[in-house]
């Protein structure tokens, strides 16, 4: 059975890797990642996670194709993909010293186009930054394309008091509900 990975993360095949899963191709799906009005931040993970399945399916007959999204909330609010220093500042002033949510959402189409979903909603508790810890990070430039500009497998790891939930789902991919999905759609992870 092909397996197709609909991402253009590098962590995400990395992560399917650590679970011993190489796809047979990697495929990424160009959406609009754009949240809609009101659109709170599960539905959001959820939404574009089956979209980016849904668009790459349809390049693929007889594969199975997983895909993902992760999404940093605080609150209602959900965090951008920093893309500037300026950007990266106010998430992370805005996540220090407080608990945010990290949802990572994953779909797996299976050759018939039946469409599997799942949720991992996880809790991060990042110390308080002072301006000196925040202009490092940002020079450091690992904030770069990170949902809430931030990477927990990068130097952030030392900013970070506790986490509730699963360490890949933060990463990007939550390996154990990708793992029950592949199994439930026939996929050998074994
Ligand atoms: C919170 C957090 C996010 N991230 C990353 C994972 C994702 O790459 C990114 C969230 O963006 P996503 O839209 O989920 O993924 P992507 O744009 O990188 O790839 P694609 O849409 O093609 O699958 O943030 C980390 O690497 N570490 C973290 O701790």
């Amino acid at each position: 059975m092909r397996l197709i990975l609909a991402s253009a993360s590098p962590r995400r095949l990395a992560l399917l890797g650590q679970i011993g899963v190489v796809p047979a191709a990697v495929d990424p799906a160009d959406i609009d990642e754009q949240p809609r009005k009101a659109e709170l931040p599960p539905h959001y993970a959820a939404r574009v996670a089956a979209e980016k399945g849904v668009l790459v399916a349809a390049r693929h007959a007889d594969a199975l194709v997983l895909s993902g999204d992760t999404v940093v909330a605080a609150g209602r609010r959900i965090l951008p993909k920093a893309e500037s220093e300026e950007e990266a500042r106010a998430c992370l002033q805005l996540l220090s010293g407080r608990r945010h949510r990290v949802l990572s959402a994953v779909t797996l189409i299976d050759a018939d186009g039946k469409a599997r979903h799942r949720l991992s909603t996880n809790i991060v508790i990042f110390k308080r930054l002072d301006r000196v810890e925040i202009d490092a990070y940002l020079a450091s430039g690992e904030w770069r394309g990170k949902a809430g500009g931030y990477a927990i497998q990068g130097r952030a790891a030392g900013f970070i008091c506790d986490i509730q939930g699963s360490h890949s789902a933060i990463v990007g991919l939550p390996l154990y509900e990708t793992r029950a999905l592949l199994r439930a759609a026939g996929y050998p992870c074994d």
